[in-house]
């Protein structure tokens, strides 16, 4: 064999261990420097609008306590929605100013334009009164008013722009009555036995005039605020209501307890989402109703017991009647029914974005004794902004 032979041998070897060595790690040189984990990734977006939790199935034998409601298994590989992070509720009552501001608002533009002449004729005071009574303020807190108007006139004169704009604020003011306590009972309480019970609030009132989308806005103000919140689908009249309430639900976080079934009872509904509330430790159930009744007797026994089974799991620490602000004399009538059989602790009053007749939040509170709490103030998820007088009343007279 010639000498040289065996360097060419050697040679080959080292040429194909430095081949295979190359394709061993030519793969690991072009992979990303990072890869990041399952628990790193980004959750995947869930559609706005048709996006449902998993809701709790219920039916009547629960009412009885010997059908508690249960929760669909929880399945590994299900999407995880992006949910919504709610605006702060501090951060509505500017917008609620600017909304009345921007609503052209009659009211206070009226006022304020009468006011201003220089020497008020009997005529003048009675355009005054006037305004007020379309404005929905009521007879008697419209007249109530003008007194007051005409005696600060007797003692202080007209002239001054700034002076009567104070006048007419303070004297508003005084209708809307800032005294009154207008805080929510959502705070959980101490059972008996020392156990945690969450705060029940039930939401009432006509068919139209917002209370699913009143709940589904408050579940978003409390979830803001930190609580744990369970939403109670017994409006079981309209089933389209529940499938709301569980989109509302879904895009922050909130279980909603619905039936499946057609035509259910609202009160075992009622009653299977305050058990869940109570089972899952949560601070407040909030649960919707139908208020689709044809006579007062008709809806006293189905609000009569709704009340009575929620009150044998939890206090019922609430009861808000959702009015629109748009519907004037007519709301207030429904309000009297609704004052008569539900024990109603506040009102809600929805759409005052679509109407410059704010004057039904005095008449409302007058005819029930119960303050606002609450104002819905357009369609958006967090149109819905705690009552505040002042931020009211200065939306009404405009800057
Ligand atoms: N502009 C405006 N629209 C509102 C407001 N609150 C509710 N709505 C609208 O009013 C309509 C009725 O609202 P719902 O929440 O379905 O009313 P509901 O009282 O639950 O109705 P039923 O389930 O039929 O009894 C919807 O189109 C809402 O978007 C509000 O503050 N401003």
């Amino acid at each position: 064999m010639p000498e040289n032979l065996w360097i060419w041998i050697v040679l080959g070897v080292v040429l194909l261990g430095l081949a295979v060595g190359a394709a061993l790690l030519a793969p690991r040189l072009t992979r990303r420097p990072h890869e990041p984990s399952a628990a790193e990734r980004p959750a995947p977006q869930a559609p706005a609008d048709d996006a449902t939790t998993d809701a709790t199935t219920t039916d009547d034998a629960a009412v009885d306590g010997t059908s508690p409601p249960t929760l669909p298994e929880a399945s590994a590989d299900v999407e995880v929605p992006v949910l919504d992070v709610p605006e702060p509720v501090t951060g509505r009552l500017a917008r609620l100013r600017a909304r009345l501001a921007r609503s052209g608002s009659p009211l206070g533009a009226r006022l304020l334009a009468v006011l201003s002449r220089d020497h008020l004729s009997e005529d003048d005071w009675d355009e005054l009164e006037e305004t007020l009574l379309l404005a929905d303020v009521g007879a008697g807190p419209s007249a109530g008013l003008i007194d007051a108007l005409r005696t600060q006139v007797r003692v202080h004169g007209v002239s001054d722009p700034v002076q009567v704009r104070a006048m007419l604020r303070s004297a508003l003011l005084d209708l809307v009555d800032p005294s009154l306590d207008r805080s929510l009972a959502t705070d959980p309480t101490l059972g008996e036995d020392g156990a945690r019970v969450p705060s029940v609030v039930l939401v009432v009132g006509v068919n139209g005039t917002g209370k699913t989308t009143t709940v589904g806005k408050l579940a978003r103000v409390l979830v803001a605020e930190g609580s744990d919140v369970v939403l109670g689908a017994a409006d079981t009249f309209r089933a389209a209501a529940a499938d709301q309430l569980e989109t509302w639900g879904s895009r922050v976080g909130v279980p909603v307890v619905r039936s499946h079934k057609d035509g259910a009872d609202p009160a075992a509904v009622a009653f299977d989402a305050v058990r869940h509330g109570r089972t899952e430790d949560v601070d407040v159930v909030l649960v919707d109703t139908a208020g689709r009744l044809q006579n007062k007797s008709g809806l006293m026994d189905e609000l009569g017991k709704i009340r009575r089974v929620i009150e044998k799991e939890a206090p019922l620490r609430e009861v808000l009647l959702v009015l629109d602000a748009t519907t004037g004399q007519n709301g207030l009538m429904q309000a009297r029914v609704f004052g008569e059989v539900a024990g109603v602790t506040g009102i809600v009053l929805t759409k005052l974005d679509g109407t410059a007749k704010g004057g039904i939040v005095v008449a409302v509170q007058r005819e029930l004794g119960v303050p606002v709490k609450l104002v819905g103030l357009g369609e958006g998820p967090d149109d819905l902004a705690p009552f505040e007088p002042e931020a009211f009343v200065d939306g009404l007279l405009g800057d």
